[in-house]
């Protein structure tokens, strides 16, 4: 059975918890004790505050379900330590100096970086865009205004540019926008729209290049715990690890 350590007690870690069947939580991390402890008791595990005293438990792979921010201070610990890191919060990566640094050191330590598809679906064939590049690649999210802390009463565009902007602004919101660009090896462009009539999180995907064209559309039910977040974003995180050691690998 896969051991993982669980990097963030928020709503994906709740939901990881309480379905993990083929993986065994040994310890959770939050930098608000109580979080950690209720998670911990969840999945019979053991919760910490202290970043070194989790690195010190046994288990072979970090699941990163916290923000951008922890990314930053924690993911090149857990590769020196020689496991593999999960990463929800693929926004991290938009910064490139930071990704090339994270995938050397990965590269050095002999780990890997995984970037599960999230709340969007698509990202296998979209690495078509590593061969042969995509003239267009447009993702257009539209959110209730709730899940940005705002109000509104008609629908708006509150963001039009690429991603990497776009993530900086709205570090809670758009990590799909950067797992986009680093399957397909460019940076997409983003419209980011609330409207107040929306009751899921939607995510519309224009690709176009010389293959032809895509349109992928991904009606998201909210999770219960963080309307922002797609329920979809644990459920792909659960889904990696359960074919984690599956000898048969689908999709490209
Ligand atoms: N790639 C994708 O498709 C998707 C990515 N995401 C991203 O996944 C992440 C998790 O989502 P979700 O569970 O809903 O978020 P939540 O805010 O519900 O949970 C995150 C938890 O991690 C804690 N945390 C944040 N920063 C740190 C840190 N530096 N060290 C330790 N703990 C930390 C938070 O504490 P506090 O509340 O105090 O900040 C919170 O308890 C978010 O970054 C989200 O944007 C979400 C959906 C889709
Ligand atoms: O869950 C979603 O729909 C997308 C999201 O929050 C993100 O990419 O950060």
């Amino acid at each position: 059975m896969i051991k993982i350590g669980l990097l963030g007690c928020g709503n994906v870690g709740h939901i990881i918890a309480t379905h993990a069947e083929s993986i065994q939580v040994v310890a959770v991390f939050d930098i608000i004790p109580e979080r950690a402890e209720r998670l911990a008791a969840l999945c019979h595990a053991r919760p910490y505050t202290d970043f070194d005293a989790f690195m010190r438990e046994d288990f072979s792979i970090v699941v990163e379900a916290a923000s951008v921010d922890a990314v930053r201070n924690y993911a090149e610990k857990v590769l020196r330590s020689g496991r593999d890191i999960i990463l929800l919060s693929s926004g991290a990566l938009a910064d490139a100096e930071f990704r090339d640094h994270l995938v050397g050191v990965a590269r050095e330590a002999g780990r890997k970086i995984r970037i599960p598809s999230g709340a969007i679906l698509g990202l296998d064939n979209l690495k078509i865009g590593q061969v042969s590049p995509p003239t267009k690649l447009l993702l257009r999210t539209t959110k209730p205004p709730s899940s940005l802390g705002m109000s509104a009463t008609r629908r708006m565009e509150i963001f039009k540019g690429l991603a990497h902007d776009c993530i900086r602004q709205y570090p809670k919101n758009i990590n799909v926008a950067v797992a986009l660009g680093l399957a397909a090896g460019r940076d997409a462009d983003v419209e980011l729209w609330v409207d107040p009539e929306a009751e899921r999180n939607t995510h519309e995907i224009f690709v176009e290049g010389d293959f032809g064209d895509i349109y992928v559309r991904v009606r998201n039910v909210p999770s219960p715990d963080n309307p922002a977040t797609s329920y979809m974003a644990a459920l792909s995180i659960l889904t990696l690890l359960k074919n984690l050691e599956n000898p048969l690998v689908v999709g490209t």
